[in-house]
């Protein structure tokens, strides 16, 4: 148990002092709810020797308890919440911005489901009890124990009993969270899976409509809800046992406390007035530890949801050496990169350079690793061996923050963010006004639409731009592009979504990104190729061919013969 406390009060971060504060409240209440004994003594002691007179210390202390414990459980609640939700809050913001220098290799092994279940499903479990649990365990023992300290005073005997009865709970406890160590996991790897197949099933419904397949993924849904409660219930059963033991604990004590209280008076040892006293106290001795042990359970699923944030924060990132620099040009060089998506290589000693301003467009068979290549550019991955350089730095010399001030990436999937178009452009250049938001969306050819729409540039896009065509979210991307006014762009030419009307827009709107700029594109038209200053022929991880169109034209070889047996093809990818 010491271990989940230790957790929960490592995970506070920032928010410690506030925790602590908590506790030392918490534990204060433990203090004023002892004095009720103290009173208790005091009153019997009057009661029974029959001077009345003496009662009103009684009530002073019984009030002062009374009202000590009040304010001190107001103040605790409030700092538990406030530490329970900054500190998952703090944690939030934390593990968003390691993904972003997290390798993309951590995404391929851990879906979207398993990061969405961790960031809102566990870390709300969190929010929600950690803190307060943290608060009433410490303070449900502390408060027992200070009473036991009461009883001491009155009667050592009695006291050293109660005292034991804590430590035999204490050993129930710790039995009860083995046995949840071992079933907790599960039930949270179970309640992920639960979180990944919904949005499994609401990301995948088109597909599954058109395949008219709604009834095996609703019985796919089913299954992963049904493991997910045998899950709490195995949880459950193993818990059960050991609340029964503690229950026992607790009122196998009480007992043993009546009985010995009324065989230390028999036998004359112990005054009635005390006797009454600890026949009263057996009662109400243990009330919060029982709160506190039930708790215990909850806290040790919560060490294992506290486990789960921790390891994503916890993946090493990628730019703990990197630096704040600014590249002598754009230029970018490979030299003799070689990389691989776990045992499969894709690149394999690739070398090339790409001059400041020059256009170079990478073409090849499907599945090539074109993607890879410029994924590499923006080190979404790290290289096996070799280098990337840009203005003739190794890639890993920048931090990636400042790498990405060089690079624009225009990609055919094109993510818009739910929400308004200004800020969905603006996310190249949040301090942006709105006339150069105007200027660019102008210089990308989505003035005119997006003035046509409700609210202009404060339309709210749907979720991941559903509601705009696909030539439209291109186009938006690249007036992000264009206001982010990188020296270097990236760009996968698109080859879907743009039909003869978009595409002289989206011409243009590329025309004028790709001014006076760096740029590797992956090219699929005819057109864009013939025009590049190098062309790059990527097969079976190496570059077969390079060179302008007029000198691969003139080869024999992979160039060659796409162009011969797709003259005027829209796309370069293989069936
Ligand atoms: N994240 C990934 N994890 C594992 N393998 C991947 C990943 N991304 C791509 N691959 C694999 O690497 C190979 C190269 O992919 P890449 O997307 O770079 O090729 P491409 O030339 O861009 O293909 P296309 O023209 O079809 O887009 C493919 O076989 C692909 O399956």
């Amino acid at each position: 148990m010491f271990g989940v406390l230790k957790k929960i009060f490592g995970f506070a971060g920032s928010k410690k002092k506030l925790l602590t504060k908590a506790m030392v409240i918490s534990f204060c209440g433990a203090v004023f709810s002892a004095m009720q004994f103290g009173a208790l003594m005091l009153a019997l002691d009057q009661v029974l020797s029959g001077q009345q007179a003496g009662m009103l210390p009684v009530i002073a202390i019984l009030l002062i308890s009374v009202l000590g414990r009040i304010l001190c459980f107001y103040y605790s609640v409030n700092e538990e919440t406030e530490v329970g939700y900054f500190m998952v809050a703090e944690k939030r913001i934390h593990i968003g911005d390691r993904l972003r220098y997290i390798p993309m290799g951590y995404f391929n092994d851990n879906s979207l489901g398993n990061i969405t279940a961790v960031v809102t499903t566990t870390l709300s479990e969190v929010e929600n009890s950690a803190s307060r649990c943290l608060v009433m365990v410490v303070g449900g023992f502390l408060n027992t124990f200070a009473l036991c300290l009461a009883l001491t005073v009155a009667d050592w005997r009695m006291g050293l009993i109660g005292i034991c009865g804590i430590l035999v709970y204490l050993w129930a406890t710790e039995m009860s969270q083995k046995a949840t160590s071992k079933t907790g996991p599960g039930r949270q790897t179970a309640q992920i899976n639960l979180v990944e197949a919904v949005l499994e099933y609401i990301q995948g419904m088109s597909v599954v409509k058109s395949y008219g397949l709604e009834k095996d993924n609703d019985q796919m849904a089913a299954r992963t809800i049904e493991e997910s409660c045998k899950k709490t219930l195995s949880l459950e059963a193993s818990i059960t046992p050991w609340m029964a033991v503690r229950q026992l604990v607790i009122r196998g004590f009480s007992v043993i406390m009546v009985v010995c209280s009324l065989v230390f008076y028999s036998g004359g040892t112990m005054l009635l007035s005390r006797c009454l006293l600890m026949l009263i106290a057996s009662f109400i001795l243990y009330q919060e530890l029982e709160s506190a042990g039930n708790m215990s359970d909850t806290l040790q699923m919560l060490g294992a949801s506290i486990d789960k944030a921790n390891s994503i924060d916890d993946t090493p990132v990628m730019d703990i050496d990197g630096k704040e620099l600014a590249p002598k040009d754009a230029g970018i060089t490979f030299e003799n990169v070689t990389f691989s998506y776990g045992d499969r290589r894709i690149l394999d000693g690739v070398s090339f350079a790409i001059p400041e301003k020059t256009t170079t467009a990478v073409v090849g068979p499907s599945g090539g690793g074109k993607t890879t290549l410029c994924n590499l550019t923006a080190r979404f991955w790290d290289v096996e061996s070799g280098t990337i350089r840009l203005g003739g730095r190794d890639i890993t010399d920048y931090k990636l923050d400042s790498l990405m001030k060089n690079i624009s990436m225009v990609f055919q999937d094109v993510y818009l963010f739910q929400d308004t178009i200004e800020n969905n452009i603006k996310f190249g250049k949040p301090d942006a006004s709105h006339a150069q938001v105007v200027e660019a969306a102008k210089a990308a050819c989505c003035h005119e639409f997006i003035m046509e729409l409700p609210n202009g540039y404060d339309t709210v896009v749907g979720e991941a731009g559903g509601s705009l065509s696909g030539g439209e979210k291109q186009r938006i991307s690249i007036a992000r592009a264009m206001l982010k006014d990188a020296p270097i762009i990236i760009l996968d030419e698109a080859t879907a979504s743009v039909d003869p009307e978009n595409e002289a827009e989206l011409q243009a709107a590329i025309d004028a990104l790709t001014h006076d700029k760096t740029i590797i594109m992956i090219a699929h038209r005819l057109k864009t190729v013939r025009s590049a200053d190098q062309i790059l022929v990527l097969s079976g991880g190496q570059i077969v061919q390079r060179g302008t169109h007029a000198e691969l034209i003139r080869q024999e070889g992979l160039y060659a013969d796409f162009i011969g047996e797709r003259k005027e093809a829209i796309g370069w990818k293989l069936a």
